[in-house]
């Protein structure tokens, strides 16, 4: 369809009918620049890089693009102008491929973006987007080369571009780390990065903002250079309007629609302009005056801070002749089952380059590795450290009547452990003070004859009320500190039991509960709390570490543009997955190890069971965490939400899985909730495996083991697809 077709098509019969003629005449006199333009092409691909039909894109209820057209001719370079906001990344982020159309059709080197077998992302375009997207702890040389690996040049090839470019792009020395750099010199790294591979195709989003005016010349020029050859084919956006007359056609865009698309020359020979910016204030002003005379606003939608082009023009009829219109039919691709399976497979290439672009990174921040290693240590250090031992220094007030040596309080109390009670010997009016007051947990008090009285009960069959209330140790307690009391409780039985067998020896058991506990089938008979506490913080140690480092760092990523480039630049996200898991699970397993040898060696934790199914079942939990952070990142756009999310998760999940409380004390519609929660039957069985010897659990842990691993797979897929429909169907995800 020729432009002149596409014209009418658009064009609306009317009251403005006059303003619409004088367009047209416009459009008549560019015919000829328009088809010198479109000039085919030898290898039959077309004459054009990128074709964009009907183009609509919205975010939520904002229309940003709106039915647009736009061709950028094979060789050339085009100038994509406009006011800010109207749309100009969002068409280069469609064109792309990292956002989805909702209407019309776009083809980019001969197919639609992303199409199976297509290197469109891939290594045939080169993209700069107007985000810095570079890592940070990275040198120039570390950006360079890592974009050349997933574009598989040789480091030969990269090392001879990185010098090419360095000195193009008057950059710094090449191990010059890139956030020592100035904000120009971060846009011509950026710059660079996209020029790498010399693509076929140059998507430039303000390559030249903050570039000195010697060196932005030398960038177009570069551009003019680079598109003499015919296979090089640029679109470039800028704010200098001025440069873009170096350019071989320039579109200009207004409220997500091409309201002229033309060379510069053209552009300024119709408006009888001496400059670009000239002609397009006329052609705004034009746009003005037609809208106002047909009396018909903008389509409703904002236009932020629109620059030099006011708004106020029909947009559905262009000024300039911009290509074939709306009605043209998508074209048809078909392609081969085969090759759509190698593209669905994962690159080892892209993942070995992402791994180790994750390890140069950990490398330049040793900090930040040591506090990934370091912390589960600290952390269940000082759970065992501070959870589940005695309490210590304990004061109690003791209130002894009795007098004399040999008197059994003195004897009884001597059997009191003193490394966890601190006994103070007061009156009764200040032993009661003192624990109204809190200076005491507890008042242990002797009657005046607690001696006869207590012979009297262990000798005589039957004594009166007197004796039985004197020969007893009368105990207050200070009940506010449940754990605490218990321990006073305990210590007072073993303290009794003690002195009784000290008193009565093989009488003993005479005054002795008929109980006796034998000895325990599985743990010993001093287990402490911290026993029963540490397997489950050990999973839940490594579990919410894989899930904030996992969530943070592809949120961060993505926030700073730089999953968007991998894409751009042919990673997938499956790639980009696995390779945060490779890279992740070599921090699981260091931390492991140190959790390991803390846990078993430092702190002497019983381990009767399989070392190697402690660790396998340890690595299962973090690679759930990983998973689950992927999740989360899919889901979620920015930092604090994801963190926010994390932290929400993190107390009822530590609550429920019964870490640090039995799951038996957990109300029944609860209980099924803590069941479905990934560290309860994976703390069961860890406490089975390590304190039992065995697997066999109460809660039918067992199945946990072949569980979780399907639980992490099921998740990875999870946030596949979350992320698949992110890039392919972001327009839902934002309505
Ligand atoms: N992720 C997003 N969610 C919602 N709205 C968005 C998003 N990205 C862009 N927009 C909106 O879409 C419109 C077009 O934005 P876009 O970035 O494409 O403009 P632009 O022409 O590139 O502007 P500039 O020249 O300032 O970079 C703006 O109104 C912007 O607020």
């Amino acid at each position: 369809m020729s432009a002149e077709a596409v014209v009418r098509d658009d064009a609306a019969p009317g009251p403005a009918h006059c303003a619409e003629m004088d367009e047209r005449t416009m459009e008549g006199s560019l015919k000829a620049d328009l088809a010198a333009v479109e000039a085919p092409l030898p290898d039959g691909r077309g004459a054009f890089a990128i074709r964009c039909r009907d183009v609509c894109r919205s975010y939520g209820k904002l229309k940003v693009l709106s039915s647009l057209n736009l061709t950028v001719p094979q060789g050339q370079i085009y100038g994509l102008l406009g006011p800010s906001g109207c749309g100009k990344t969002t068409l280069l982020k469609c064109i792309v491929g990292t956002l989805k159309i909702s209407r019309g059709h776009i083809t980019v080197l001969g197919r639609p973006p992303a199409f199976p077998g297509h290197d469109v992302p891939g290594k045939m375009v080169g993209y700069m987007p107007q985000e810095l997207a570079l890592y940070s702890e990275f040198t120039i040389s570390d950006t360079l080369t890592f974009f050349g690996r997933i574009h598989g040049l040789t480091s030969k090839e990269t090392q001879a571009r990185m010098n090419f470019l360095i000195d193009f792009l008057d950059l710094p020395r090449k191990n010059s780390l890139v956030r020592k750099l100035s904000g120009g010199q971060k846009r011509r790294v950026s710059l660079g990065a996209a020029l790498l591979q010399n693509p076929e195709l140059l998507i430039l989003d303000e390559p030249t903002v903050g570039v000195d005016p010697v060196l932005r010349a030398k960038i177009w020029q570069h551009l003019v250079e680079i598109v003499k050859t015919g296979k090089v084919s640029v679109i470039i956006t800028t704010h200098y309007i001025e440069e873009a007359r170096q350019a071989n056609v320039v579109g200009l865009m207004r409220n997500g629609r091409l309201l002229a698309e033309a060379p510069p020359d053209a552009v300024m020979k119709q408006h009888s302009a001496s400059t670009l910016e000239r002609a397009f204030l006329q052609l705004c002003e034009t746009s003005d005056r037609a809208g106002s005379e047909r009396g018909s606003s903008p389509p409703g939608k904002p236009l932020e801070n629109s620059q030099s082009f006011e708004s106020g023009r029909d947009e559905s009829r262009p000024i300039l002749g911009v290509g074939p219109g709306a009605a043209e039919e998508a074209p048809k691709y078909s392609v081969d089952w085969k090759v759509r399976a190698t593209h669905v497979l994962p690159k080892w290439r892209n993942i070995a380059a992402l791994t180790i672009k994750t390890i140069v990174r950990m490398k330049r921040m040793p900090g930040s590795l040591c506090f990934q290693f370091l912390l589960p240590v600290i952390q269940i250090s000082l759970i065992c450290l501070c959870v589940g031992g005695d309490p210590r220094g304990i004061q109690v007030a003791v209130v002894n009547n009795e007098s004399g040596s040999s008197a059994y309080s003195r004897s009884l109390l001597s059997f009191l452990d003193n490394s966890s009670v601190e006994q103070v010997n007061l009156s009764h009016a200040d032993a009661f003070n003192g624990i109204y007051n809190g200076e005491y947990w507890g008042v242990i008090g002797f009657g005046k004859n607690f001696t006869s009285f207590l012979t009297k009960r262990m000798i005589q069959r039957q004594v009166s009320r007197d004796v039985v209330d004197g020969g007893s140790v009368h105990v207050w307690l200070d009940l506010t500190n449940r754990q605490i009391a218990l321990m006073l409780q305990k210590k007072l039985h073993e303290a009794f039991q003690a002195f009784v067998e000290d008193k009565l020896g093989s009488m003993s058991y005479l005054v002795a509960l008929p109980i006796k506990f034998e000895e325990p089938i599985y743990g010993s008979a001093d287990t402490d709390f911290t026993t029963f506490v540490t397997p489950g913080a050990v999973l839940s140690i490594t579990f919410y570490l894989a899930v904030g480092l996992t969530a943070l760092s592809f949120v961060l990523e993505r926030k700073e543009g730089l999953l968007d480039r991998c894409w751009v630049a042919g990673v997938s996200s499956l790639e980009t997955m696995l390779a945060h898991l490779f890279s992740q699970l070599f921090v699981i397993s260091i931390q492991i190890i140190l959790l390991l040898l803390f846990i078993l060696l430092v702190f002497k934790m019983p381990n009767e069971g399989s070392l190697a199914l402690v660790v396998v079942l340890i690595v299962l939990q973090g690679i759930t965490g990983i998973s689950f952070g992927l999740v989360i990142s899919a889901a979620i756009d920015d930092e604090q939400s994801a963190n926010q999310m994390a932290l929400g998760i993190f107390y009822p999940n530590l609550i429920l899985s019964g870490i640090i409380w039995p799951v038996e004390c957990i109300p029944y519609p609860l209980r099924y909730l803590s069941l479905a929660l990934p560290q309860t039957y994976a703390s069961e069985a860890l406490r089975c495996i390590m304190y039992r010897g065995t697997v066999t659990c109460s809660y039918l842990a067992q199945p946990f083991i072949v569980l979780q691993p399907a639980v992490g797979v099921c998740q990875i897929l999870n946030a596949h697809m979350l992320r698949l429909m992110h890039y392919t169907q972001q327009s839902h995800w934002c309505k």
